[in-house]
């Protein structure tokens, strides 16, 4: 979450989605109309439901190989391997501070806009509050505000930028970040264990882990139909740990066989995704999968959103145990923070970033 030093970028005029709705249009501005092929498809319910991303109980995988624990191992490595996503549950992290994490987010969020706007993000820089990658005067944008900060390790924080208004708020992050933290460094331990690996694979990789904070408020939008909260992307995060407001409509999808599935919200649950840097270490075996957000027309929506990545100076590329002859070296050699800054200095777009570690095979005609 360093900030892009880009000083030449024109992003032309980018309203506040929620000043925008204030005014109850009916109608809404060119810039969030999505072209026809990107617009969601927000169908009815289907009378059974669709399919779910798996629910993974944490505390099963805690106990030392009972029955139980292998099952749930075995559940998670299908998760990563098929899914790139799945909930949490019985993760260990206390309820009420999940709930004062969302207070304080919500509350940021509905102050005055002149308030929020004393943590401007700047043009080209990805702390504070407004809206991230816009690199261009022709790009659409997504129906969403956001707060972002880098919270680890101290020196990509930039306290200016950290809201004093709601009170709390500092205090609450710190605490919340230090509980993700830990989840964070178990999921590891047992993503390496799904792959045969020592747990300890990860931790040195991880030793100074950068780890930032999301925080996305999707207003309702007249025309949920037109626009999207957020567009396609992958994490360039190695693990994503997403938050939604309790009572939430569903906002989430995740591209799966070529279909947007929504990802149903569960009480409590936190969700956890593959970032690209887990794709690359696991040399394609678990996916980053590509997600967006849609937005609902009555309903508001909140996420709360981690992004925990290795140190900035280590290079990353697929782990040896992961290549042999059916499955040949996919991405190539490169530096980590390398990584982070062209993933920040690039517009959301599908699994694009990704292109930066993909080793190209020729076709052979
Ligand atoms: O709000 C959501 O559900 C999606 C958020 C997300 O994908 C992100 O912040 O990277
Ligand atoms: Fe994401």
């Amino acid at each position: 979450m360093a900030p892009v030093p880009i000083s030449s970028i024109k992003v032309g005029q980018i309203d506040d989605v929620q000043e925008l709705r204030k005014s109850r249009p009916k109608t809404i501005p060119e810039r969030y109309v999505r072209d026809i092929a990107e617009r969601p498809t927000l169908e009815k319910l289907p009378p059974t439901l669709p399919m779910q991303i798996p629910v993974i109980d944490l505390s099963k995988l805690d106990e030392t190989n009972t029955d139980q624990s292998q099952k749930e191992l075995s559940k998670l490595a299908a998760s990563c391997q098929d899914w790139g996503f799945f909930q949490v549950i019985n993760h260990g992290i206390d309820t009420e501070l999940l709930k004062t994490i969302e207070k304080v987010a919500m509350e940021f969020f509905m102050l005055a806009l002149e308030e929020k706007q004393k943590y401007p993000m700047l043009p080209g820089t990805v702390q504070g509050y407004g809206q991230a990658f816009v690199f261009s005067e022709d790009q659409k944008l997504d129906w969403c505000n956001m707060l972002a900060l880098g919270v680890e390790p101290f020196f990509i924080r930039n306290p200016k930028l950290w809201p004093t208004n709601p009170a709390k708020f500092s205090e609450t992050l710190e605490t919340y970040s230090t509980n993700i933290r830990k989840l964070c460094k178990n999921l590891l331990r047992f993503i390496a264990m799904t792959l045969g690996l020592s747990q300890d694979t990860f931790n040195e990789m991880f030793g100074v882990a950068v780890q930032a904070v999301r925080m996305n408020y999707y207003p309702p939008c007249p025309r949920p139909d037109l626009v999207l909260g957020l567009s396609p992307h992958s994490d360039g995060s190695a693990l994503t740990v997403l938050q939604q407001s309790t009572g939430s409509s569903v906002g989430l999808q995740i591209l799966k066989d070529n279909k947007w599935i929504p990802v149903q919200p569960i009480q409590n649950a936190l969700i956890i995704n593959i970032g690209d840097t887990i794709e690359v270490l696991t040399n394609g075996k678990y996916k980053s999968v590509e997600h967006r957000a849609v937005t609902h027309k009555k309903k508001d929506r909140l996420s709360i959103v981690t992004f925990y990545a290795p140190s900035y100076e280590i290079d990353i590329c697929p782990l040896p145990e992961l290549i042999d002859v059916n499955q040949p070296c996919m991405y190539r050699r490169y530096n980590h923070g390398e990584y982070s800054k062209h993933y920040i200095s690039n517009k959301l777009e599908g699994k694009k970033t990704l292109e930066f570690a993909k080793i190209q095979t020729k076709l052979s005609s």
